[in-house]
């Protein structure tokens, strides 16, 4: 079933999304099966897995999912391993999973925290497209998703945001590597009101705060994200690789 979205551009592709249960993975993972993907749903838990791909089979989509902790090694070969088993090939992977333990200064933020940041929001993405890319034919595609704070860091995502500044780094060396079969892209979303950003947006003051941030006087959905993400790793995007695209509503200030 097509869904809202009239074009078919991902039919008999197989596309990973990480982090996919909830949010804007889910809303990647709902878009690229809308246009005709087999779409590949992970996350830690095995019950978010199960209602997530039962959600998107409901609306008529196709989807099957592997319980998958990024920071395990033996759940990210799993990941690769039974999709291949299942459709045979991946023509997308989505890097979306990532972790914000601490808020605060970057000077303050302890050694655990700061290992967590590196290992699972940048290390981790690097271990992720090394299992994936060999099973990606030419002309697939890759995908991070970085922020708007990587741009500007600062309080109190300043070390996530760092984490997020190496993902535009990652994107542009693994496009050099990976070229000229297979396209690595970006994506850096503004404020979007998931369970992630929850604390941006706790009260109505905060979230006007954020919201009047925009040139677009609004927070960001899944579907913004989503629709330049369907964008990028599609043929659409054949000349783009290396790139970040912002999709912030034209937010102006430091986050
Ligand atoms: N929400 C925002 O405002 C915002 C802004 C910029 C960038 N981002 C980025 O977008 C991505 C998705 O965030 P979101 O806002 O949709 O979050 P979310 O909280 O809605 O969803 C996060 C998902 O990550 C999963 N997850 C967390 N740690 C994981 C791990 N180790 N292994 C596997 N899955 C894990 C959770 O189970 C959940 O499904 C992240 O990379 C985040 O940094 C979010």
């Amino acid at each position: 079933m097509a869904g809202p979205n009239k074009c078919r551009r991902y039919e008999g592709r197989v596309c990973i999304i990480t982090a996919s249960t909830a949010g804007i993975g889910l809303g990647i993972a709902r878009r690229l099966a809308q246009e005709g993907a087999s779409v590949v749903i992970s996350s830690r838990k095995e019950k978010n897995v199960n209602d997530a791909v039962a959600q998107l089979k409901k609306e008529g989509l196709e989807a099957f999912g592997v319980v998958c902790h990024v920071g395990s090694a033996e759940h990210r070969k799993k990941l690769i391993d039974e999709t291949i088993q299942k459709y045979g090939k991946i023509d997308v992977f989505v890097s979306n999973a990532a972790v914000n333990p601490g808020v605060g200064p970057i000077l303050d933020m302890a050694e655990s925290q700061l290992d967590k940041i590196l290992e699972i929001n940048v290390k981790v993405s690097v271990l992720l497209v090394r299992e994936a890319a060999p099973h990606i034919p030419s002309g697939g595609s890759i995908i991070l998703i970085s922020s708007i704070t990587a741009f500007n860091p600062g309080a109190p995502l300043a070390m996530y945001a760092v984490s997020k500044t190496a993902l535009l780094g990652l994107t542009r060396g693994l496009a050099a590597e990976l070229a000229p079969n297979v396209r690595v892209n970006c994506v850096a979303p503004g404020i979007v009101p998931t369970h992630f950003a929850s604390a941006l947006v706790a009260n109505e003051a905060s979230k006007k705060a954020m919201e009047d941030q925009t040139l677009l006087k609004r927070l960001g959905t899944p579907e913004d994200i989503a629709g330049a993400v369907a964008f990028l790793a599609s043929d659409d995007a054949a000349y783009v690789t290396g790139e970040t695209v912002v999709v912030a509503g034209g937010t102006q200030s430091r986050l």
